[in-house]
């Protein structure tokens, strides 16, 4: 049984606002878990049918009338920015960000409400999945999904209630149905996949497993899954070759490979690809390469939120210089990591009996995705290769930046409650 452990970084961001109390002279003096809103609470109304509309991203936060307030002020406020947050990314309307919504002024308690709000974005999938395994939505009108999902996520991953609204009550009154419907998802979410390969990233983020990480920590970890590197299958004995260059990537591969008892096809080996010779004898079989070079992360939900982590307001307290500055020298790395992609796709065209190549990232920059492809294209079809459908059912395609793109598969971490990735696929026709 997957066991289900409080989430650190939150009760960590949660428990620090009892050292540093908020700075908003309103709060000042009160704990923020003995705040009630129940004040402020629209008691449910029976005849509610139909669910109120969320309000437009951009516009000032207006908990829809007569929809359940969260008891506590952190939990409330963290569902405004969700509601804000989902809003804008269903309506794709620009404006409303993670840092806006949760650093905002009349934020009481800005750390603990942005770890809330994050925490419950990434495990977003799951609780979506497990609510409706429970029907809670269904039977409360009252209950907004926003504040269902932050509720459902602090009972399930987080601190619990301390205090009690109609929303929380309802919410704990299906407690083992939630629990019951975790486990039992955690238990049979495949490995990967399509259409479930969400459930199974979340299990990735259990709490048991998360920790308030760094930037390069969470991007480490994103990379932590498997290896880039060609696969080699002969008649007898498929072999799959796994590169990395960096020992202690490797470490984590072999252990990877060790635990998937993959031992005898696979082999792990450090070694800088693009200095491989392609045409040595014990690569004349390779048919597949897969290629999962370094990126920026930039589709990484982790990485999408880093940005907003404490220290991100002392960078915005820098002003627009520094924040340009910082802005110049992420399109440098981008630019640094896609003349790399490149380089590692045309290394990869040159073994001699590679039918198959497959690109991808979990980058969401066309600099690393459709440009690496199109700087790749005219050397690809010189060796005979063209770019192929991955995924025909997937509905994200490529930007229509490069000739293909509709061959190409992309993911949007909102939309699609995945990740943000990318996928080339070329084949030798
Ligand atoms: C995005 S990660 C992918 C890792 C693995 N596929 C995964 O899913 O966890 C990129 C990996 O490429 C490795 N790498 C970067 N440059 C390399 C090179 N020139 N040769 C071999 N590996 C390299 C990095 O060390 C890193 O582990």
């Amino acid at each position: 049984m997957p066991k289900v452990k409080k989430h650190k970084s939150v009760l960590a961001a949660k428990q620090s606002i009892t050292k540093k109390p908020a700075t908003s002279t309103q709060h000042n003096n009160r704990k923020p878990q003995q705040q009630t809103q129940q004040q402020q609470s629209a008691r449910p109304s029976k005849q509610a049918s139909v669910r109120p509309k969320a309000p437009r991203a951009g516009h000032a936060a207006a908990w829809p009338a007569g929809q359940w307030r969260c008891a506590s002020v952190i939990d409330q406020q963290s569902a405004e920015a969700l509601l804000r947050l989902l809003s804008a990314a269903e309506t794709r309307t620009a404006g409303a960000t993670i840092k806006s919504l949760t650093l905002a002024p009349h934020i009481v308690h800005k750390k603990p409400t942005y770890a809330v709000t994050v925490e419950t974005l990434k495990h977003l999938p799951l609780l979506k999945a497990v609510l409706a395994a429970a029907g809670l939505l269904q039977q409360h009108q009252e209950l907004l999904p926003a504040a269902a999902y932050v509720l459902s996520y602090e009972l399930l991953f987080g601190q619990g209630f301390r205090s009690k609204g109609p929303a929380e009550v309802a919410v704990l009154a299906q407690k083992s149905r939630l629990q019951e419907s975790l486990q039992s998802l955690l238990q049979h979410a495949p490995r990967s996949g399509s259409s479930a390969g969400h459930i199974s990233k979340a299990r990735g983020q259990q709490p048991s497993s998360s920790k308030k990480r760094s930037r390069q920590q969470s991007r480490d970890d994103e990379q932590a899954a498997a290896a880039a590197g060609p696969s080699s299958s002969s008649s007898s004995s498929p072999r799959v070759f796994a590169f990395d260059k960096d020992p202690k990537r490797l470490k984590r591969l072999q252990a990877n490979v060790a635990k998937t008892g993959a031992g005898s096809i696979v082999l792990p080996r450090q070694a800088d690809f693009l200095t491989l010779d392609p045409t040595a004898a014990e690569f004349s079989e390779v048919r597949g390469v897969i290629l999962d070079p370094s990126c920026s992360g930039s589709g990484t939900v982790v990485s999408r939120m880093d940005h907003l982590l404490p220290q991100a307001e002392l960078d915005s307290a820098e002003g627009p210089g520094g924040s340009s500055a910082a802005d110049a020298a992420e399109q440098q790395r981008v630019e640094q990591l896609a003349k790399f992609q490149e380089a590692a796709v045309l290394h990869a065209l040159k073994f001699p009996a590679l039918q198959r190549l497959v690109y991808s990232t979990c980058s969401v920059h066309q600099r690393e995705n459709e440009d690496v492809v199109a700087a790749v294209l005219p050397a690809a079809a010189a060796a005979g290769f063209k770019l192929v459908d991955p995924f025909p059912a997937w509905h994200r395609r490529g930007l229509p930046v490069v000739a293909g793109a509709e061959l190409l598969v992309r993911t949007d971490a909102y939309q699609d409650g995945t990740d943000g990735f990318f996928v080339a696929v070329f084949e030798r026709q």
